[in-house]
């Protein structure tokens, strides 16, 4: 009871005579935690002190910014004369948190071309708002950087799909989107990019059919396909009825990161490459079997396992992008 004489009726205290108490109104609405919008967790003076810093300390400009999903790591260890920044020692960047991401930035020359990899990326699952999750893209782009390649470790879940195959994205199903999240939520900051962004024709189809191109000079075509990949929260894999629900719109690998990473790099008008390295099938059927259910560890394993195919697949494109600059 406040020193008004209130008392509280269904949790709204009310003075004696029934009106709501205006002093206890006035201090609940102080103790309203408002969640701050995400585009304001990273101001663009902060992501151009993040870029500073990194060109700076490493004399480079990169052209191209490569995310490493799980387990493909190896994809930054191509690059030569490394300059090699640990997430911990770059002033207001996160810290990876899960295995198969080692948290290091790599900034050097892949085939001729400055380029930044990430080896680790930020997951929702991990805490992360998106904003934050997609944060180091924009500070790709204040570095220099044109062109994102995101990979990623995704579950098969078009049938034609084997462990192993790697799927370049040509669209994804934003699900986190469905749900009303977004990276770029909040206030827009036009230097970044519009209001209103569109997305389709997000996956850059000249680099698409260099990559097609390139998976038939390696011979591995008939392991090669263009499909559609889907984002969940995770940290849960899938659901056999999720399974069959993505599988009904139209997704053909399913995954918890990239689609943001995405959303952001369109937002300020970078060319996107992406994709996914299968490395479980995704059972549609009810089964007892225990080999059945996707694990990390599987995860990792396939990707060490085909982390050369990935790695040349991402320098020859590298190459390709070289001849036309
Ligand atoms: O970072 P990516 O998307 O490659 O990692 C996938 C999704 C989860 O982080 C993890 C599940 O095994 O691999
Ligand atoms: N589901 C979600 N994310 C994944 C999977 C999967 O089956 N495999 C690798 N990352």
């Amino acid at each position: 009871m406040c020193s008004r004489d209130c008392c509280s009726k269904g949790g709204v205290s009310r003075t004696k005579d029934g009106n709501p108490c205006e002093r206890r109104a006035e201090k609940q609405e102080t103790d309203i935690i408002v969640p701050t919008p995400q585009s304001l967790l990273y101001p663009y003076e902060m992501i151009q002190e993040i870029a500073d810093f990194l060109v700076k300390g490493s004399g480079i400009r990169p052209k191209i910014g490569i995310i490493c999903g799980s387990g493909l790591g190896s994809l930054a260890d191509l690059i030569q004369n490394p300059k090699v920044f640990e997430y911990s020692k770059i002033p207001n960047f996160p810290v990876s948190t899960v295995e198969g991401h080692a948290g290091k930035l790599v900034v050097g020359c892949l085939e001729g071309v400055n380029v930044m990899a990430m080896q680790g990326r930020f997951h929702y699952y991990e805490g992360y708002p998106l904003a934050k999750c997609s944060m180091p893209v924009r500070v790709m782009k204040l570095c220099g950087v044109e062109y994102l390649f995101a990979t990623n470790a995704a579950g098969g879940i078009n049938p034609k799909y084997a462990v192993g195959d790697i799927m370049l994205m040509h669209d994804h199903v934003n699900m986190l989107g469905f749900a009303g999240n977004s990276p770029l939520q909040g206030p827009n900051d036009p230097r970044f990019g519009p209001r209103f962004p569109a997305l389709v024709n997000s996956y850059n189809k000249d680099l698409i059919n260099k990559a097609i191109d390139i998976s038939k000079a390696m011979g591995i075509e008939s392991s090669v396909h263009v499909g559609v990949y889907s984002c969940l929260g995770g940290p849960t894999y899938e659901t056999i009825a999720e399974l069959r629900a993505l599988r009904m719109m139209g997704v053909d690998a399913v995954g918890m990161s990239t689609v943001h990473e995405v959303i952001t790099a369109r937002h300020c008008d970078m060319k996107v490459f992406a994709f996914s390295l299968i490395t479980n099938k995704c059972a549609t059927e009810y089964s007892e079997k225990k080999d059945e259910e996707a694990n990390h560890d599987e995860v990792m394993a396939v990707a060490k396992n085909k982390q050369k195919a990935c790695c040349e697949m991402v320098s020859r494109l590298v190459a390709e992008i070289q001849k036309s600059l």
